[in-house]
């Protein structure tokens, strides 16, 4: 499949997002990305958080419709063609995707949208929507990338060689995004996310 930039119709209308905003974050796989995220979105349940779809088996204790939506390659396939995906992109040999009418919906009325994705699909959105925020979070070192990822404990070492060795890429890329923050500290790190958010969006 050849990434392909699919902002059509309904979206081409809210390009300049008149009502709601919208925030990408990016940074190398294993930095703590989702860790902020489900931090920030118990401080700030006035976040829209947007729930990817992905052809990524499920990790022990990921439930459909919570941290993605589990689909088969072809189901995916199929979303692509029928233009539902607002932005999608391949990441260590799995497909994943934005869901373009839910985003579209919560922009149109008035929210703040996050979506937390890799850099393939960031640069699709920022073209796109050239007034979105975009956050890189950047790890201390990537020693301690990979000990995060082998830490975690959730990939094969295959999965995590393909995840190094794209951080390297992705880390270079840091200077296209608005704010880089280093996640060394968590808190600090927190904080620093949320007052870009909040500087972003006001009070949302
Ligand atoms: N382009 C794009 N990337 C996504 C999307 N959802 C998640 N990702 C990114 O895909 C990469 C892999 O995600 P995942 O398999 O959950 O691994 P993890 O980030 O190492 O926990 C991460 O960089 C995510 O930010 C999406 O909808 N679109
Ligand atoms: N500031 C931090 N210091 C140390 N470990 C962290 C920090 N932030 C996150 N982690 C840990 O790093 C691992 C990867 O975090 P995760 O949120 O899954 O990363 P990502 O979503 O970017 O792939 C997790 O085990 C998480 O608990």
């Amino acid at each position: 499949m050849t990434p392909v930039l699919s902002i059509q119709g309904s979206a081409t209308s809210l390009n300049c997002l008149p009502e709601g905003k919208l925030i990408v974050l990016t940074g190398p796989s294993g930095v703590g990305k989702g860790t902020l995220v489900r931090a920030l979105l118990q401080r700030h349940p006035e976040l829209y958080f947007s729930i990817s779809v992905t052809t990524r088996a499920p990790r022990p204790g990921e439930i459909h419709g919570k941290q993605y939506y589990f689909v088969s390659r072809s189901e995916f396939q199929q979303m692509i063609e029928q233009n539902k995906l607002l932005e999608w992109a391949e990441f260590a040999g799995n497909y994943y995707g934005t869901p373009r009418d839910t985003v579209l919906e919560q922009i149109s009325k008035g929210k703040c949208v996050l979506l937390e994705i890799e850099l393939e699909g960031a640069r699709q959105i920022c073209q796109s929507f050239p007034d979105a925020k975009r956050i890189f979070i950047m790890p201390p070192s990537l020693a301690e990338l990979e000990q995060r990822l082998r830490g975690r404990g959730q990939d094969s070492p295959e999965a995590i060689a393909r995840r190094l060795q794209r951080a390297k890429d992705e880390i270079s890329a840091a200077s296209e995004f608005d704010i880089q923050i280093v996640n060394d500290d968590f808190d600090t790190a927190l904080d620093a996310i949320a007052s870009a958010v909040f500087s972003f969006c006001g009070s949302a």
